[in-house]
């Protein structure tokens, strides 16, 4: 038996219709939903991510702006330019572009966005109120995940989840998304020693480590719903999640592919959270 893929694209698609509604909405009321960007050096990923997201905006009739800066630039530059954002009325989502230069202080730059303007969910305001699960402007790739779940009726209550990784931006947000919505939740990361025994439990199993196909059939148990956040770009431009999907597909029921999968979720979760912003403007 071959699992059924989980295609990000289709809800993407649906849910960016429905955002277009939501756009024009505000713009009844004056309010025209725009996203800037800042994106410091030129790591060539971050510009193809950066591209897809203006892309995404310009086509649902979200306004966005991107900032280029020098690798060099000074972290009080940074500062200022965010503080502009911050205070600008027609700016209501800012976006860093991650990762930053080696001299930057990420903990310091997060932190100094407006946590309204927030539509990474990166700020410890919603660090913190999504830990307690209230309202709040939650990451956007967890937010993708559990989107993609609902839609493809699987369900959450009481299931095993095991997360493999424990970043801001991916595996701790997507845990607590998971346990607010009532799973049980074990993170695994690069110190976990018995891997392949907790993932062997998993009714669902999240990956995000960003190691190409690192995960095959051994790791999964019959049946288990899998997810698959990885992308790494190979040098031939082709691009590969962390699990080795061919090999899984014949053990997992659900899997969802690279491309295709969680990428499109992420950037329209960014597209929701801009428009959640421009609301709390209102
Ligand atoms: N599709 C999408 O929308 C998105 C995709 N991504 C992709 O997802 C991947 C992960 O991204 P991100 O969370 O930012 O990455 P990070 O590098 O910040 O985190 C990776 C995590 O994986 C853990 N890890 C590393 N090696 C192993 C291993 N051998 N076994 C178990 N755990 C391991 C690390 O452990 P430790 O904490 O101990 O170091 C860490 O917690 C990347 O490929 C990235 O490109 C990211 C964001 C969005
Ligand atoms: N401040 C910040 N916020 C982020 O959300 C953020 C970030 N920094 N830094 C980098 C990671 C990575 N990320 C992805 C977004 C979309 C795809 C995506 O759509 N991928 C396509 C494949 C890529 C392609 O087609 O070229 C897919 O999976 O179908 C992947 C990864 C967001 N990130």
């Amino acid at each position: 038996m071959s699992a059924s893929i989980m295609y990000g694209k289709v809800l993407a698609d649906k849910i960016r219709e429905e955002i277009k509604t939501d756009v024009q909405e505000l713009v009844q009321h004056q309010i025209k939903p725009k996203l800037s960007v800042l994106i410091i050096g030129d790591n060539p990923a971050s510009k193809t991510y950066v591209r897809m997201k203006q892309k995404a905006c310009e086509k649902v009739g979200i306004e966005s702006d991107v900032i280029k800066l020098q690798s060099d630039v000074s972290e009080d530059e940074l500062l200022k330019q965010i503080e502009l954002l911050n205070n600008d009325r027609s700016v209501h989502g800012i976006l860093v572009q991650l990762p930053l230069p080696e001299h930057v202080n990420e903990k310091r730059v997060l932190e100094y966005i407006d946590p309204n303007k927030d539509v990474d969910g990166f700020h410890p305001i919603n660090v913190g109120r999504l830990s307690i699960d209230q309202d709040a402007l939650v990451p956007c790739t967890p937010l993708g995940i559990v989107a993609l779940l609902d839609y493809y009726n699987v369900s959450i209550e009481g299931k095993h989840a095991v997360v493999i990784g424990r970043s801001n931006i991916v595996g701790k947000p997507v845990g607590q998304l998971l346990l607010n919505r009532q799973a049980t939740v074990t993170y695994c990361h690069s110190k976990t020693q018995n891997l392949k025994e907790i993932t062997k439990t998993a009714d669902i199993l999240i990956v995000a480590v960003g190691r190409a196909e690192l995960i095959n059939e051994e790791y999964v148990k019959e049946g288990a719903v899998v997810v698959d956040v990885g992308n790494t770009f190979l040098e031939t431009g082709k691009v590969v999640g962390d699990v080795a999907f061919d090999q899984v597909k014949d053990i997992a029921s659900q899997i969802t592919p690279v491309p295709k999968g969680v990428g499109p979720m992420t950037i329209t979760m960014l597209l929701n959270n801009t428009i959640k912003a421009a609301k709390y403007s209102m």
